[in-house]
Protein backbone atom coordinates (compact mmCIF):
# COMPACT_ATOMS: atom_id res chain seq x y z
CA UNK A 1 0.00 0.00 0.00
CA UNK A 2 1.48 3.13 -0.73
CA UNK A 3 1.33 6.51 1.90
CA UNK A 4 -1.62 8.58 0.15
CA UNK A 5 -4.09 5.73 -0.38
CA UNK A 6 -3.34 4.64 3.57
CA UNK A 7 -4.22 8.51 4.76
CA UNK A 8 -7.03 8.24 2.41
CA UNK A 9 -8.53 5.53 4.17
CA UNK A 10 -11.10 5.87 6.58
CA UNK A 11 -10.20 5.12 10.17
CA UNK A 12 -11.88 1.76 10.57
CA UNK A 13 -10.22 0.42 7.33
CA UNK A 14 -6.84 2.42 8.52
CA UNK A 15 -7.09 0.57 11.75
CA UNK A 16 -7.51 -3.33 9.56
CA UNK A 17 -4.30 -2.26 7.86
CA UNK A 18 -2.48 -2.06 11.02
CA UNK A 19 -3.94 -4.31 13.56
CA UNK A 20 -2.25 -7.65 12.51
CA UNK A 21 1.35 -5.97 12.58
CA UNK A 22 0.56 -5.40 16.43
CA UNK A 23 -2.79 -6.70 17.81
CA UNK A 24 -2.73 -3.03 20.33
CA UNK A 25 -5.28 -0.85 20.02
CA UNK A 26 -3.63 2.00 21.71
CA UNK A 27 -0.75 1.58 19.21
CA UNK A 28 -3.03 0.90 16.29
CA UNK A 29 -5.25 4.33 17.16
CA UNK A 30 -2.10 6.69 17.68
CA UNK A 31 -0.53 5.88 14.07
CA UNK A 32 -4.71 6.07 12.80
CA UNK A 33 -4.94 9.59 14.85
CA UNK A 34 -1.16 11.08 13.31
CA UNK A 35 -2.48 10.98 10.07
CA UNK A 36 -2.00 12.26 6.91
CA UNK A 37 1.88 11.06 6.58
CA UNK A 38 4.01 12.84 4.32
CA UNK A 39 5.96 9.32 3.98
CA UNK A 40 6.26 5.67 5.07
CA UNK A 41 9.13 6.63 6.92
CA UNK A 42 7.60 9.10 8.63
CA UNK A 43 4.61 6.42 9.71
CA UNK A 44 7.46 4.38 10.68
CA UNK A 45 8.35 6.73 12.87
CA UNK A 46 5.27 7.61 14.47
CA UNK A 47 5.08 3.92 15.05
CA UNK A 48 8.32 3.55 16.38
CA UNK A 49 7.93 6.34 18.84
CA UNK A 50 4.22 4.66 20.29
CA UNK A 51 5.66 1.50 20.83
CA UNK A 52 8.17 2.86 22.94
CA UNK A 53 7.62 1.25 25.17
CA UNK A 54 4.54 -1.41 24.77
CA UNK A 55 2.81 -1.77 28.10
CA UNK A 56 3.21 -5.14 30.00
CA UNK A 57 -0.98 -5.26 29.50
CA UNK A 58 -0.47 -4.42 25.69
CA UNK A 59 1.94 -7.36 25.09
CA UNK A 60 0.74 -9.83 26.95
CA UNK A 61 -2.90 -9.34 24.99
CA UNK A 62 -1.02 -8.70 21.60
CA UNK A 63 1.13 -12.23 22.16
CA UNK A 64 -2.80 -14.11 22.72
CA UNK A 65 -2.13 -14.22 19.15
CA UNK A 66 1.99 -15.13 18.60
CA UNK A 67 2.02 -19.20 17.85
CA UNK A 68 4.96 -20.38 19.47
CA UNK A 69 8.40 -20.57 17.13
CA UNK A 70 8.59 -23.43 15.50
CA UNK A 71 4.73 -24.44 15.51
CA UNK A 72 2.23 -23.27 12.69
CA UNK A 73 0.22 -20.02 13.29
CA UNK A 74 -3.11 -21.67 13.29
CA UNK A 75 -6.39 -20.44 10.98
CA UNK A 76 -5.45 -18.05 8.12
CA UNK A 77 -6.10 -14.52 9.30
CA UNK A 78 -3.64 -11.67 7.69
CA UNK A 79 -1.85 -12.13 11.24
CA UNK A 80 -1.46 -16.03 11.00
CA UNK A 81 -0.28 -15.70 7.84
CA UNK A 82 2.50 -12.98 8.46
CA UNK A 83 3.73 -15.26 11.56
CA UNK A 84 4.00 -18.44 9.58
CA UNK A 85 5.73 -16.15 6.37
CA UNK A 86 8.26 -15.05 9.15
CA UNK A 87 8.70 -18.89 10.27
CA UNK A 88 8.75 -19.96 7.11
CA UNK A 89 12.25 -19.19 6.90
CA UNK A 90 13.57 -21.17 9.99
CA UNK A 91 15.60 -24.44 8.69
CA UNK A 92 14.34 -26.37 11.42
CA UNK A 93 15.24 -29.86 11.77
CA UNK A 94 13.93 -33.00 14.14
CA UNK A 95 16.68 -31.93 17.07
CA UNK A 96 16.02 -28.27 16.50
CA UNK A 97 12.38 -28.75 16.53
CA UNK A 98 12.70 -31.02 19.73
CA UNK A 99 15.01 -28.66 21.58
CA UNK A 100 12.71 -25.66 20.55
CA UNK A 101 9.70 -27.46 22.42
CA UNK A 102 11.45 -28.37 25.58
CA UNK A 103 12.66 -24.78 25.51
CA UNK A 104 9.11 -22.49 24.56
CA UNK A 105 7.47 -25.18 27.78
CA UNK A 106 10.24 -23.80 29.86
CA UNK A 107 10.06 -20.21 29.10
CA UNK A 108 5.89 -20.56 29.48
CA UNK A 109 6.46 -22.23 32.66
CA UNK A 110 8.92 -19.30 33.81
CA UNK A 111 7.30 -16.61 32.17
CA UNK A 112 3.81 -17.68 31.78
CA UNK A 113 3.75 -16.14 28.30
CA UNK A 114 4.76 -17.70 24.80
CA UNK A 115 8.09 -16.87 24.10
CA UNK A 116 8.03 -14.07 21.24
CA UNK A 117 11.31 -13.31 18.90
CA UNK A 118 11.57 -11.48 15.56
CA UNK A 119 12.16 -15.05 13.75
CA UNK A 120 12.53 -13.04 10.24
CA UNK A 121 16.42 -13.06 9.71
CA UNK A 122 17.91 -15.37 12.34
CA UNK A 123 18.64 -19.25 12.03
CA UNK A 124 16.75 -21.60 14.09
CA UNK A 125 19.93 -22.10 15.97
CA UNK A 126 20.28 -18.60 16.87
CA UNK A 127 16.55 -18.19 18.33
CA UNK A 128 17.38 -21.80 20.48
CA UNK A 129 20.28 -19.67 21.72
CA UNK A 130 18.42 -16.76 21.99
CA UNK A 131 15.17 -18.64 24.35
CA UNK A 132 18.41 -20.06 26.52
CA UNK A 133 19.95 -16.95 27.16
CA UNK A 134 16.24 -14.96 27.88
CA UNK A 135 15.58 -18.25 30.02
CA UNK A 136 17.74 -16.83 32.29
CA UNK A 137 16.51 -13.26 32.47
CA UNK A 138 14.93 -12.11 35.63
CA UNK A 139 11.35 -10.87 35.02
CA UNK A 140 11.97 -7.84 34.67
CA UNK A 141 14.25 -7.78 32.25
CA UNK A 142 12.57 -10.23 30.13
CA UNK A 143 9.39 -8.20 29.89
CA UNK A 144 11.71 -5.56 28.40
CA UNK A 145 12.89 -8.15 25.91
CA UNK A 146 9.77 -9.06 24.81
CA UNK A 147 8.38 -5.26 24.10
CA UNK A 148 11.40 -4.83 22.23
CA UNK A 149 10.75 -8.41 20.23
CA UNK A 150 7.11 -7.14 19.51
CA UNK A 151 8.20 -3.59 18.35
CA UNK A 152 10.55 -5.23 15.87
CA UNK A 153 7.83 -7.43 14.56
CA UNK A 154 5.18 -4.66 14.27
CA UNK A 155 7.65 -2.39 12.81
CA UNK A 156 9.01 -5.18 10.08
CA UNK A 157 5.41 -6.51 9.43
CA UNK A 158 4.73 -2.36 9.19
CA UNK A 159 7.93 -1.75 6.70
CA UNK A 160 6.44 -4.65 4.62
CA UNK A 161 3.10 -3.34 4.20
CA UNK A 162 4.12 0.01 2.99
CA UNK A 163 7.02 -1.42 1.00
CA UNK A 164 8.85 1.11 2.87
N1 LIG B 1 6.50 -16.82 19.12
C1 LIG B 1 7.05 -16.04 18.15
O1 LIG B 1 8.19 -15.58 18.29
N2 LIG B 1 6.28 -15.78 17.03
C2 LIG B 1 6.72 -15.02 15.99
N3 LIG B 1 7.91 -14.46 15.77
C3 LIG B 1 7.87 -13.78 14.56
O2 LIG B 1 8.77 -13.16 14.02
N4 LIG B 1 6.63 -13.93 14.00
C4 LIG B 1 5.87 -14.69 14.86
O3 LIG B 1 4.69 -15.05 14.73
Amino acid sequence: MNISSFNALDSNAAAAVLQPCADIDRWVEAIVAARPFASANELLETAATAASPFTEAEIDAALAHHPRIGERAAGSSAEATLSHLEQSGLDIDERIAADLLVGNRAYEERFSRVFLIRAAGRTSEEILAELHRRLANDPATEMAEVGEQLRAIALLRLTSAFDA
